[in-house]
């Protein structure tokens, strides 16, 4: 079991900052998710705790131990890319083989190892065939396979399912995570599919340009992002985020988006929480996922009268775009629910699942209803 710490890394390529003060610990079997944009860093990173990569500043541990200094290949750690990279010429129970060959294990030990690891990741039917006699799916199979056969103290993956087709995808993602689960491998694997990063992460480390935004579990960022961005990389469809004036209102606080002529109804503690919160009177940002905006068709109290816009049937529920004043938020609705666009609707905002941002920095306000 393994243990890695990143203390402070930074990392330049020419006059480019890539990695920014980057600190991380990583808990022994944790299955960590690097996600962000194309380009924000998370390559370098797991290149940097591989020893593929050089780092400018700061600290790499394994189990406690200083490792920049140490060769790659002395850090016994196992890398899984997109490409597949087999041996074309070797047959599947050769290509898992390889490594163990390398260190020297006897004939009796590979042959058990390898029929292990087949088992596991269910190919143990196609050890005699050939990498070019396989599918996407069983070549990723296989490069997985060779990188655990000689059971390393870390795995790392970068975008190992990103080539292949959104089925299979779905479908290794389920592999990887069950096997994880038998395996317990401390794992850090590289995504920019968020979707991908909710399925498989214990812990989810979000990246921008460089900059650690958040780490958390999944229910964590998605229910408290700590700013607009991860509010909006985590979440299908993304969170609708509006500026907003707060004011008090007939015993409530209403929260009316810029250009509307009425606001939502929240309740009165929200002007205290916000003040608590240092918040600016102009300068806050309001989101809320689709899933937070209530929708009626019939008028009551505290609901707002909007306009129902575009309708994104899907299938197990529908997005529904309601005009508010010069902009649209989307609301997740039962399907068919709202009939036709130009509907006339109610619609009313949870305050529990209302976020607050700082306008100028984006960072979370920190104030829960
Ligand atoms: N060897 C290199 N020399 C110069 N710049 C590099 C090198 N490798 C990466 N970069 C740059 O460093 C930045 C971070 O790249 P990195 O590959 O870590 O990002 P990423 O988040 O993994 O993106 P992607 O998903 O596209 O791989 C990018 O702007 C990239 O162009």
């Amino acid at each position: 079991m393994t243990q890695i710490e990143l203390r402070g890394i930074q990392k330049f390529f020419g006059d480019v900052q890539v990695i920014k003060d980057l600190n991380l610990d990583i808990g022994s079997g944790e299955f960590i998710v690097l996600l962000g944009q194309s380009g924000c860093g998370k390559t370098t990173t797991l290149r940097a705790i591989a020893g593929l990569e050089t780092i400018d500043e700061g600290d790499i541990l394994i189990d406690g131990k200083v490792v920049q200094h140490i060769k790659a290949a002395d850090r016994d750690i196992a890398f899984v890319f997109q490409s597949f990279s087999l041996y074309p010429h070797m047959t599947v129970f050769e290509n898992i083989a390889f490594p163990l060959r390398a260190m020297g294990h006897s004939r009796a030990e590979i042959d058990s190892e390898v029929r292990d690891v087949a088992k596991v990741l269910r190919i143990s039917g196609l050890l005699d065939k050939r990498p070019s006699a396989l599918s996407g799916g069983d070549m990723q199979r296989v490069a997985i396979g060779r990188a655990l056969v000689r059971r390393p103290k870390a795995i790392l993956m970068d975008e190992p399912i990103g080539a292949l087709d959104a089925k299979l995808r779905e479908e290794m993602r389920s592999e990887i995570k069950r096997l994880h689960i038998e395996q317990g491998s401390t794992t850090i694997y590289v995504t920019h599919d968020q979707i991908e990063a909710m399925a498989l992460a214990d812990r989810i480390v979000i990246m921008h340009e460089g900059i650690l935004q958040q780490v958390g579990s999944p229910q964590e960022v998605y229910s408290h992002p700590a700013n607009l961005f991860v509010a909006q990389f985590v979440g299908s469809p993304v969170m609708n985020v509006a500026d907003v004036s707060v004011k008090k209102l007939n015993g409530h606080a209403d929260v009316t988006m810029s250009g509307a002529e009425k606001g939502f109804a929240f309740p009165q503690e929200l002007l205290a929480r916000l003040d608590g919160a240092g918040a600016k009177v102009d300068g806050i940002k309001l989101g809320i996922r689709p899933e937070g905006i209530e929708v009626a068709l019939d008028e009551r109290d505290g609901y707002l009268p909007l306009e129902a816009h575009l309708i994104e049937p899907l299938g197990s529920h529908d997005i529904v775009d309601l005009q508010v004043g010069d902009e649209f938020v989307r609301a997740r609705t039962r399907s068919g629910f709202v009939a036709a666009p130009g509907t006339r609707v109610f619609a009313r905002m949870d305050p529990t699942q209302a976020h607050f941002f700082d306008a100028a920095s984006g960072s979370s306000l920190g104030v829960r209803l």
